[in-house]
């Protein structure tokens, strides 16, 4: 992009201050500023003027899951059919893994952070292997997509590479980079992080599916007849990847989307929970759900919205292709965000000075027509690592771990 046009795109959205310091630039730099306006998606900046009309809920219902005696009952013949697809190389599996492990006290990708205690244990190395189960018991590989950000890609690959991938078929692993989203003052101005460099941070987990087409992911999955996509996050080390009993209850089900859910520990607890909105498979997030919905009863007595998602989503192909174009709810988060202050001295505040904006997965199960709630056990599948101590932590998911019987 040329300065003229980059010029006239930043006039637009009101955007001109983010090239003040554009004439004491090398030509380098120049480039890079001029690159970064041209692939920032501004008309988001816009949704900051209408803060109120963004993710608004409809009328939200309970959603029965399959329970946990169901799936006993048919577990057999759901694994069978799980089993049929991945032979079939009908499953992949894509890893969301753009986060750093800043809370837990690390400035590496997450997936990075050792939880062995008397050998090294990395959460890749967790996943991995709870993936090569499933690659033994189908014994066919599992095309495995790893989304990285700007801030970790080149990391996460070096680390991978340099442990020959846990023991995996690198032909079966694949990286793509998830996109960055500008971040703004209060008055949805773009921050400077540096004189060329305008302040972002990565898009969202909503974005996995878009950034893979735009990285070229698409032509394998078309390519290799990939129908189903289990996405999943980085920070569960307990997590069943591909897991044949829930891709067969989902396909058996005949529905778009599977997600796995545990039984709430509390009412308050931090997961989002699974309903209907407006009459189609929803989701709300633990920081949106009203206490009206936190306490309501079904008839039998019991917590109406009692199952949380935890981030494992089996999507089919087909009907994420339906959704591309479809635009996606934007979430505003108020973040702490480094900055050059009017003397292009840079600042990194003590509290929240203003938004990020991100799409989330879990407003993608809304634009699918069906969706199967299928209940695990969460001491033998939910170990999050949000945090360093306490509750979703290193500590709780090494008791779990060991619980499992995985050798710190
Ligand atoms: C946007 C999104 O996907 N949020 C997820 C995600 O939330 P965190 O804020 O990252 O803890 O993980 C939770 C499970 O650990 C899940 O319940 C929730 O819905």
């Amino acid at each position: 992009m040329t300065l003229e046009q980059a010029k006239e795109k930043l006039a637009k959205y009101g955007q001109e201050h983010v090239l003040k310091y554009y004439g004491e630039l090398n030509e380098e730099e120049k480039q890079g500023i001029l690159d970064q306006i041209e692939t920032t998606d501004m008309s988001i900046l816009e949704a900051c003027k209408h803060k109120e009309d963004l993710a608004k809920k409809g009328v939200i219902t309970p959603l029965a899951a399959m329970q946990l005696d169901e799936i006993e009952a048919n577990r057999e013949e759901f694994t069978a059919t799980g089993i049929e697809a991945i032979r079939q190389g009908k499953v992949a599996a894509v890893l969301l893994a753009g986060g750093m492990g800043t809370r837990l006290g690390s400035d590496n990708p997450k997936g990075m952070y050792n939880v062995g205690l008397t050998h090294e244990l990395y959460i890749f190395e967790c996943l991995i292997n709870n993936l090569m189960e499933v690659v033994h018991q189908a014994d066919s590989w599992i095309h495995l997509f790893v989304m990285t950000s700007d801030k970790n890609n080149d990391a996460t690959i070096a680390f991978l590479k340099e442990h020959d991938f846990f023991g995996y078929n690198a032909e079966y692993v694949h990286f793509f980079k998830q996109e960055m989203a500008a971040a703004t003052d209060y008055e949805g101005k773009i921050y400077l992080e540096e004189k060329g460099k305008l302040s972002t941070s990565p898009n969202g987990n909503g974005g996995w599916f878009i950034s893979m087409k735009n990285n070229g992911m698409l032509d394998i999955v078309h390519r290799e007849g990939i129908e189903w996509i289990n996405v999943f996050a980085v920070d569960n080390v307990l997590q069943r990847i591909a897991d044949p009993c829930f891709i067969g209850a989902t396909i058996q089900k005949n529905c778009v989307v599977g997600s796995k859910v545990v039984r709430k520990n509390a009412p308050d607890e931090k997961v989002g929970v699974m309903c209907l909105e407006d009459g189609r498979p929803s989701i709300v997030e633990y920081y949106e759900l009203t206490d009206e919905l936190m306490n309501a009863k079904d008839e039998k007595g019991e917590p109406a919205y009692n199952y949380g998602v935890i981030l494992n989503y089996l999507f089919k192909v087909q009907d994420l292709e339906k959704i591309m174009a479809e635009k996606m709810p934007l979430h505003i988060v108020e973040k702490k965000i480094p900055y050059l202050d009017e003397n292009g001295e840079p600042v990194k505040p003590e509290a929240p000075n203003g938004y990020k904006f991100e799409s989330l997965v879990l407003d993608m199960i809304h634009q699918m027509d069906s969706c199967l709630p299928f209940e695990v056990v969460r001491r033998k599948e939910f170990a999050p690592i949000k945090n360093k101590t306490g509750v979703d932590s290193v500590e709780s998911a090494r008791e779990l771990l060991t619980e499992n019987g995985v050798v710190l």
